[in-house]
């Protein structure tokens, strides 16, 4: 593969650069590892202490996992990364340390596939991922959105509807056995057909309990409409708020992908005591990537817990070409959906992130004392005023709102 950080013609004009051709960065599976190679090693730890941030005043340590798990990477081709998050000893409390997964995938089959072939193929491709979360003694993992399917929403064809499943549902199923045979908490993004409520479709987060159990479920917040993301075409707006659910791993939430760019979202599952809040997406390259390290480790340090973060990879290609009104001419897919699946602390450090265009397992240790530790160093909850924010809001959504702006007498003054 051709590694080239040359990618302007004289003109300054754009080439086709190795990224848009396969989803690399000049040929490097992600920005961590371009710059590793590229820079002399002095260079590129002052680079990684300032990108990656501190953990504990040391750069975060990678773990070594077990060979089984390792032999699963290997034959399965997909990327595999563990780091270690520690926080400060305690005198009064023992270290609570987890260790959590997440696992980003492309989809098996070509969108044209009879559709249970698709789902099943999904399965078979996560499968070897999981046994090696499970190899690795994962306590909690999480999958990407809609993960039993192609993102199909960017055709407003109602026929991808057929991909939904109830709760209790074929994916949730395959968890469940998985989820009790290595001990897990697994958390299954799905699109959910609500059959109770007339068959209303929902994206949702089915969390599966260790034992197996369905502990509950929650429905995506805030649905976009940007680009070619028609998402509000096929669900609603969840109605299940802002669950916190107590696993026995830790308290965890689920903010499910373009719940992300509403901080007020994340706001509520740490108001509701979350120690992790996982973002299961399914976003691309030309749209998002700029915003999608700096929006997770801005919510992992305000609310002081941690973050882990879930793309999908890989380009998927539907059968009907489709435009979204944007002016673009039609296409036949959404672009490159960049992976870059990795977590955040709420001491600002994060891992790397894995691979842009490979399917990838990033496994992290997180001491979870860390979260108090946090708040009482900074105090963010302590000094956030939420009674001057809640009057602004209830004032704010009425209909008779006035915003608070004063201005300069002298602006709309006639000159004498
Ligand atoms: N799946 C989803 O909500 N994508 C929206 C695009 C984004 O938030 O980056």
């Amino acid at each position: 593969m051709e590694k080239t950080l040359n990618m302007e013609t004289q003109n300054g004009e754009a080439e086709k650069t190795q990224s848009s051709i396969d989803g690399s960065i000049c040929g490097f599976e992600s920005l961590h590892r371009l710059l590793s190679a590229s820079l002399e090693p002095h260079v590129f730890q002052e680079v990684n202490r300032l990108l990656l941030g501190m953990n504990c005043g040391r750069a975060l340590e990678p773990i070594a996992l077990p060979e089984p798990a390792k032999a699963f990477s290997s034959k399965h081709d997909f990327d595999l990364q563990a780091f270690c998050f520690h926080a400060d000893k305690e005198l009064l409390r023992e270290p609570r340390i987890v260790r959590v997964g997440l696992i980003q995938n492309s989809i098996a089959l070509p969108t044209t596939a009879p559709f249970l072939d698709q789902k099943r193929a999904i399965f078979q491709k996560l499968k070897p991922i999981i046994d090696a979360a499970g190899a690795s003694g994962v306590n909690i993992l999480c999958l990407q959105e809609a993960w039993m399917m192609p993102f199909a929403f960017c055709t407003r064809e109602k026929r991808w509807c057929e991909f939904a499943e109830t709760v209790d549902g074929e994916s949730t199923r395959f968890l469940q056995d998985l989820a009790r045979k290595y001990n897990m908490v697994i958390i299954n993004p799905i699109l959910e057909r609500d059959v109770k409520h007339g068959e209303t479709i929902w994206n949702t987060a089915v969390i599966i309990g260790n034992h197996g159990n369905i502990i509950g479920k929650h429905r995506k917040n805030h649905i976009p409409r940007v680009g070619d993301f028609n998402e509000s075409t096929y669900y609603m707006e969840g109605n299940t708020g802002h669950p916190v659910f107590e696993t026995a791993y830790g308290k965890i939430a689920v903010n499910i992908c373009y719940g992300r760019h509403h901080p007020l979202n994340w706001l509520a599952f740490g108001l509701n005591g979350a120690e992790i809040v996982f973002n299961p997406s399914a976003t691309v390259g030309e749209l998002s990537e700029p915003m999608w390290p700096i929006e997770a480790r801005n919510a992992a340090i305000a609310n002081s817990y941690f973050v882990g973060s879930i793309n999908r990879v890989g380009t998927e290609v539907f059968p009907n070409p489709f435009t979204s009104g944007d002016g673009k001419p039609q296409h036949a897919d959404f672009g490159h959906f960049y992976g870059s699946s990795h977590f955040s602390a709420p001491d600002s450090s994060c891992t790397p992130s894995l691979s842009r265009y490979k399917d990838g397992l990033m496994i992290s240790d997180m001491d979870l004392n860390l979260c108090r530790q946090l708040k009482d160093k900074w105090g963010f909850r302590m000094t956030s005023r939420y009674e001057l924010y809640a009057e602004l809001l209830a004032r704010y959504v009425k209909p008779d709102f006035e915003p608070q702006v004063i201005a300069d007498p002298l602006l709309h003054k006639e000159p004498s």
